[in-house]
């Protein structure tokens, strides 16, 4: 049973009424109780009726959906978290449908492009490249002691949207509130970070309301010494903290995962967690296709660091599954700009090189002109899946449809870039063009199909059903490190809870309201797979899964007493 001394909040005795009203942290608006008002000094500064939890969320909730734009709902909602956080948790753990859309993609991106202009209150920390000498004295603010989780980012390529400065911000904010609504891992543990390095969109640089640093962005060695010297300050503040860098540029994202994930416990969620998601996802497909794993052939469009990081790790999972490594990798066609990625190509990041095709392999492919597009590779290599995070809205059209649909019984077609608006396909028209055989996932939230006269929810295919629960489980057991085999435990463990391993007809993920029991779920796996790897302290296989269910913070208001006080 839970010990009701150990589940009340101690308030600073230095705090007024009127300050604990001000940090959102305390807050809790009309909810203080007669007791807490007494005590606190709060009666006049509130209205005299005493709410509860339930009715602020009913009236946020009216007043959330009396807006006519979601960017609007992002704003209230943002504003929300700013002044109450547990109940902008309350409100968004009882909504996670409606509201996922809102706080993350596909509005992010909006909140993100007009940061500058909705920038009211701050969150988090903003270390600017020309404050790089005090990032130890900023980061020392006791605001920060208790931080667990980060989430970093430098702005460069926001969801599909590019260079957004300082408005990526808005990234790690976002993750952050998937962690805490999904996760469970409590707000004042989750810190957002952003590294400003200035920005080379003109756009926004030319914005009079800019908030960032108004500079060119800052590359190369000057760069890498700023990295160098947060992540340096980083580990002295924080020895155990878990870190994810998110929204990286192509350039740096695996770069500096190579550099620091055998310096702390760190992951890249774009390549790791997305790896993840996919992997799983097509795990759960094959219940559909019936096509076993050691039989897919894999059509990757956009061989950045998403896409790289999902074929390493659905290579990974058929080797596994008894596929000699050397066959496995010809199993991949990874196209980018320049066409399908061949041996002796230039330009070939070290990350993609598992993946180059010989030559003599498609020596005798028809193709439609000099460089091989990914119609050619879908007429001459017949892939089973197609997975798109090239972020070029349309890619997916009807031509390409209908040739996986020509090769395919049930053609796999996830279309998985971020937001809406850089979708490689819109999932009606997969569902059109391959006459309802496709099986399809996308990245952000579509409207349901209709299948049979029945509506069916697309399936969101996004990390975010892996990194809430990689963090839990690697918090929960104090993990040193995360591996690309905890992301297989992740992926693993979400393949088990899809719907369509019982009934074929299913959807392949669980629905985004199973979120929280999802990554409860992937914390265990995780969690147990650090275990198995030595990477944890003072939990065993055995006690993981109390571990992880200790760890969860739930959105409720605690009783406050004053520090000192004994009562
Ligand atoms: N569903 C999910 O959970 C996730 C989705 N994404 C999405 O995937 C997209 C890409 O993300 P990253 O891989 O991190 O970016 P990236 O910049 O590392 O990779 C994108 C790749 O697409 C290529 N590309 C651009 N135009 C192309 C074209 N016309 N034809 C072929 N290739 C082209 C680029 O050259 C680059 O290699 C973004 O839209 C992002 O939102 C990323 C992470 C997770
Ligand atoms: C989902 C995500 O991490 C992205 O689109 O970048
Ligand atoms: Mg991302």
């Amino acid at each position: 049973m839970a010990d009701p001394a150990k589940d009340t909040v101690c308030v600073p005795a230095a705090l007024s009424g009127y300050q604990i009203l001000c940090d959102p942290r305390l807050n809790k608006g009309t909810a203080f109780s007669d007791e807490e008002r007494d005590r606190f000094g709060l009666h006049g500064l509130l209205p005299p009726n005493v709410a509860t939890m339930d009715g602020q969320i009913a009236r946020r909730l009216t007043a959330l959906r009396s807006f006519s734009t979601d960017v609007e709902r992002y704003s209230f909602l943002r504003d929300l978290q700013d002044t109450n956080e547990t109940l902008f948790y309350g409100l968004l753990s009882n909504n996670v449908k409606e509201l996922l859309p809102i706080v993350y993609t596909p509005t992010v991106g909006a909140g993100c492009r007009h940061f500058s202009q909705l920038f009211r209150r701050p969150r988090g920390v903003f270390l600017s490249l020309p404050h790089r000498a005090h990032i130890r004295q900023i980061l020392a603010n006791p605001h920060f002691d208790r931080t667990e989780v980060i989430v970093v980012t430098d702005g460069e390529r926001i969801l599909g949207l590019g260079d957004q400065g300082v408005g990526g911000m808005g990234i790690p904010i976002g993750k952050l509130a998937l962690y805490t609504a999904c996760g469970g891992i409590a707000p004042a543990t989750a810190l957002p970070i952003f590294l400003d390095v200035g920005t080379d969109n003109e756009y926004i640089l030319k914005d009079p309301l800019y908030v960032g640093w108004r500079h060119s962005r800052v590359r190369g060695q000057e760069y890498d010494d700023f990295i160098e010297d947060f992540i340096a300050a980083v580990h002295e503040r924080w020895p155990h903290v878990m870190l994810q860098w998110e929204d990286f540029a192509k350039s740096n994202a695996t770069r500096l995962l190579e550099r620091y994930r055998d310096r702390l416990c760190t992951f890249n969620d774009d390549i790791q967690g997305t790896a993840a998601v996919a992997t799983g996802t097509l795990l759960s497909a094959i219940n559909v296709t019936g096509v076993p794993l050691t039989e897919q052939r894999i059509a990757v469009f956009g061989a950045g660091s998403a896409g790289c990081g999902i074929a390493a790790l659905i290579m990974a999972a058929m080797i596994d599954a008894g596929l000699p490594a050397r066959e496995a990798a010809r199993r991949f066609y990874l196209v980018d700009r320049d066409g399908l990625l061949l041996e002796g190509m230039p330009d070939i990041a070290s990350f993609q090189r598992p993946f180059l095709q010989p030559r003599d392999a498609v020596a005798s492919w028809q193709r439609s002109g000099d460089r091989i597009g990914l119609l050619d590779v879908i007429e001459n290599a017949k892939p089973t899946a197609l997975i798109g995070v090239s972020a070029q809205t349309n890619a997916f059209n009807e031509t390409v449809v209908r040739a996986m649909a020509a090769h395919n019984k049930h053609p796999i077609i996830f279309p998985l870039s971020n937001p809406v608006s850089c979708a490689e396909a819109d999932p009606a028209d997969v569902e059109r063009w391959s006459e309802g055989r496709a099986v399809i996932g996308t990245g952000s939230p579509f409207p349901p199909l209709m299948r049979g006269g029945e509506s069916f929810s697309v399936d969101q295919t996004n990390n975010s059903y892996i990194f809430p629960g990689v963090g839990l489980g690697a918090v929960a057991t104090q993990a040193a490190r995360i591996t690309d085999t905890m992301f297989m435990a992740a992926a693993k463990a979400l393949a088990e809870l899809s719907p369509a391993k019982r009934n074929p007809q299913a959807n392949l993920l669980p629905p985004v309201t199973a979120l929280r029991d999802v990554a409860i779920s992937i914390a265990v796996a995780v969690g147990k797979q650090a275990v198995a790897e030595g990477l944890t302290s003072g939990v065993t296989a055995d006690t993981v899964e109390a571990a992880v269910h200790a760890k969860m913070w739930t959105a409720r208001y605690r009783p406050y007493r004053r520090a000192g006080a004994n009562d």
